[in-house]
């Protein structure tokens, strides 16, 4: 089963399954190579960080992995599906769900009609089964009706029920980002990334943004979660890369890769051999590594 909870589009993934596979991925974009040859995966029932200091690569190989991108070289699998070539529709069709740094900021919408709208469009697409057209046709009338009635679970979920009337484009950026991680989870994902979900939110929400990323890797989701500040995603995935320069320099259990000399370069400013490869001028300065905005 997988996100929590609801109802599954999907059969789970089964323990064999291999889960989201990305190899030898360079990108480059107007003359500045973003992603550099990088490799990381993700399996079922894990969540995976991947940090490093703005301008790093990581949304850029969200990016390639949800197909908005790409790559001059390298693959994406996701269990025995290369995805590679496929269109970002079809790889949502497979079960990838993402969130984005910059949420969207639907107009005219409340946060839940936006998220009513997502779960309808997931009802429409998924495949429901039955042996007759006509079966599959009463299905999928009676999902796309039923998606209406998952929008309170889904904001429960990520805990800004309250914000369920409110229109998308007065909430606070951090509630954006849940609610597009509501939208995500509407796609009942097999696959879940989420680029930077922390920005923003005070300490109670980024707590129990931490407890629902496990909840969703203890039901099977292979979980991505990619940020620049290290407390968050140390504290909450199982596997860590680290990116840095468009190469992912260190990875394995976060506190070997905290403890690694090159990521304690790239992170604390400490000498260590990371020095040797620095973004290109183009990347632009670097943030400091940011800490939670307090309650
Ligand atoms: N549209 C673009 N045009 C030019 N350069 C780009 C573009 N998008 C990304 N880049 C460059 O690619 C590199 C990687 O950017 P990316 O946004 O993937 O990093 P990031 O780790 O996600 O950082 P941040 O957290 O600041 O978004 C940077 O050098 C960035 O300047």
């Amino acid at each position: 089963m997988r996100a929590a909870g609801l109802r599954t589009g999907r059969e789970a993934p089964m323990s064999t399954a291999q889960g989201l596979r990305v190899a030898d991925v360079t990108v480059r974009i107007r003359g500045v190579t973003a992603v550099r040859g990088a490799a990381l995966t993700v399996p079922p029932g894990t969540v995976t960080g991947l940090i490093g200091p703005d301008g790093a690569g990581k949304t850029t190989l969200c990016d390639v992995i949800t197909g908005l991108r790409r790559p001059a070289a390298g693959t994406v699998h996701l269990d025995d599906a290369d995805l590679t070539g496929s269109a970002a529709r079809e790889r949502a069709r497979r079960g990838i769900a993402r969130t984005f740094q910059e949420p969207e900021r639907c107009r005219s919408r409340t946060v839940g009609e936006s998220v009513r709208d997502a779960a309808r469009r997931h009802a429409a697409e998924r495949d429901h089964g039955g042996r007759t057209v006509r079966d599959r046709w009463t299905r999928r009338r009676e999902a796309q009706r039923d998606a209406g009635a998952r929008v309170g679970e889904l904001l429960a979920r990520d805990g800004i029920a309250e914000f369920a009337d409110r229109p998308a484009r007065e909430v606070p950026p951090g509630v954006a980002r849940l609610a597009g991680l509501a939208r995500a989870l509407a796609a009942e994902p097999a696959v879940l990334l989420l680029d930077e979900p922390w920005a923003g939110l005070p300490d109670r929400r980024a707590r129990a943004l931490e407890v629902l990323l496990r909840d969703l890797a203890a039901e099977g989701v292979a979980v991505l979660v990619a940020g620049h500040d290290l407390e968050p995603v140390l504290g909450v995935c199982d596997v860590l890369h680290v990116l840095h320069g468009g190469r992912v320099i260190a990875a394995g259990p976060p506190a070997e890769v905290r403890a690694d000399p090159r990521v304690r370069a790239a992170y604390l400013g400490e000498p260590g051999p990371v020095t040797t490869c620095r973004p290109s001028a183009a990347a632009g300065p670097r943030r400091a590594v940011r800490t939670r905005t307090p309650s």
